[in-house]
């Protein structure tokens, strides 16, 4: 009798630098891995349509990479302490393995499910794989959480160093009679009618191999330029990274150890950081994308929506070039450069006046790299409330964006050729009632 290891994949779709599948295999039983579409758990966050469109296809990708290698792939859909309980059950499984999860409600699953297994007598071992620290290993000198970047960061950087990443196993070994799976395609993950997801084709191969190869392209060929023009969104050369982290289709330690072998990584590098400070922040603030993480914020005086205001904000119809330029390029692509997603955010947060949530909410759905923390945290930086946040007063002037980084206008013209050219909004009256606002907020303390 066998009693094969279950491999649980979740936001590390990867066969290279997996701590969870080296653990199966060196186990020696046969190898099941299982991926579980919950929508159902309490609290879970139903995917965007954009990382809904990524996920099929990295899961293709995964699935055929497994089952190349002689190993079994199964799909499950429903809350995933039944769908775990019930594959072990049908398999006889006697170890489940997974790399580790830092949002409030997956851990909440996780400790549940690692109970009840254990306590059946099935062994369950979980493993650091997505972040270089775990959160809380990196502590202040007084044993709090950090709200600052840069000391995080130096206190990350004074821990041991990241472990070597793991080599991808060549074989593995499936058990002789395949669990049933669901079909991918019944899952309908792509949009169909209508069918928008042509220009997130023409962008992105999802898997594994690709963002392999992305990783060395970019560090051959764009992390000399990084340090002077990542910040211009024309330029093309930051590391397009974002999603293959997200899925986790490269881990962050293949990532840090592949850099820091170029000289002149650690800007790079501190923005890998920024990712580790925006997971530290969601594990110790759990209610990140609803929740103000400076309370006092909870009495800013939003005014009424006007959903005309926000319609033409997400359809990149505001007659702001930089804003709808950076609008369209993320309906086109599923993504936008940083710095035209810092503009476009303070546009709706301080000149349309429209809470930082509902930004938050279309980004979350289009996205091809909308995760957890890193959305959240980084609304909430632009909006003030969060930690280390930019001070409310800094309003960015999206035509001073424009021409400081956009200096001969490539960019706006790539994706907004065709823009209204009337603002919806006057960018000086706007700022000064934001401003209003935010003394208002001030003087309700
Ligand atoms: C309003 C807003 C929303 C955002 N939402 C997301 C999101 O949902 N998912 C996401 O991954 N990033 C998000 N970011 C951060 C950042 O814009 C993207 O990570 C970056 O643009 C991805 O491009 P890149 O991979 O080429 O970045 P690079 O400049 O090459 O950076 C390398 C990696 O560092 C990480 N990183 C860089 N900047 C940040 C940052 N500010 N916060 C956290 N991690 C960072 C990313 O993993 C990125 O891939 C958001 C930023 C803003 C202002």
């Amino acid at each position: 009798m066998t009693s094969p290891s279950i491999v649980w994949f979740r936001d590390d779709l990867r066969l290279a630098d997996n701590p969870a599948l080296r653990a199966a295999v060196e186990r020696g039983e046969p190898v099941i891995a299982v991926y579980v579409l919950d929508e159902e758990s309490p609290e879970f966050r139903s995917l965007g349509g954009a990382a809904r469109w990524w996920l099929h296809h990295s899961l293709v990708s995964l699935r055929d990479r497994v089952i190349e290698r002689g190993g079994a792939f199964v799909l499950r859909r429903g809350a995933a302490a039944s769908a775990i309980a019930e594959l072990v059950a049908q398999t006889g499984a006697g170890a489940v393995f997974w790399n580790r999860r830092y949002g409030g409600p997956q851990r909440d699953v996780d400790t549940q499910i690692k109970t009840s297994l254990r306590e059946g007598g099935v062994e369950v071992r979980s493993f650091a794989a997505s972040l270089l620290f775990e959160p809380w290993t990196v502590r202040t000198g007084g044993g709090t959480h950090f709200s600052v970047f840069t000391p995080f960061w130096r206190a990350c950087l004074a821990l041991p160093a990241p472990r070597a990443p793991l080599p991808e196993p060549r074989e593995l070994r499936g058990p002789t009679r395949v669990p049933a799976s669901d079909e991918l395609d019944r899952w309908s993950l792509l949009p169909s009618r209508p069918d928008w997801a042509a220009g997130l084709r023409e962008t992105w191969e999802p898997g594994e191999p690709a963002a392999r190869a992305r990783l060395r392209s970019f560090l051959r060929e764009d992390l000399r330029g990084y340090d002077t023009t990542r910040d211009e969104p024309a330029a093309g050369n930051t590391s397009l990274l974002s999603p293959r982290l997200r899925w986790g289709e490269l881990s962050p330690f293949t990532v840090w150890h592949a850099a820091t072998e170029h000289e002149g990584a650690g800007r790079f590098l501190s923005e890998i950081g920024w990712r580790e400070f925006a997971w530290h922040t969601l594990f110790h603030f759990p209610q990140l994308a609803t929740r103000n993480l400076r309370p006092e914020f909870d009495a800013f005086p939003w005014p009424r929506l006007q959903p005309t205001h926000l319609a033409a904000w997400q359809r990149g119809e505001t007659g702001i070039p930089l804003v709808d330029a950076g609008m369209r390029e993320l309906w086109h692509t599923g993504f936008m450069h940083n710095r035209v997603r810092m503009v476009t955010a303070s546009f709706l947060i301080k000149n349309l006046l429209v809470d930082w949530r509902r930004g938050e909410e279309w980004f979350w759905d289009t996205l091809v790299d909308a995760d957890d923390a890193a959305n959240s945290f980084n609304w909430q930086w632009v909006a003030g409330s969060g930690a280390d946040a930019a001070p409310y007063f800094r309003v960015f002037n999206p035509e001073l964006q424009a021409k400081k980084f956009d200096r001969d206008g490539h960019y706006i013209r790539e994706w907004a050729r065709d823009a209204p050219t009337e603002p919806i909004v006057d960018l000086g009256e706007t700022r000064k009632a934001a401003l209003a606002a935010y003394e208002q907020m001030r003087r309700a303390r």
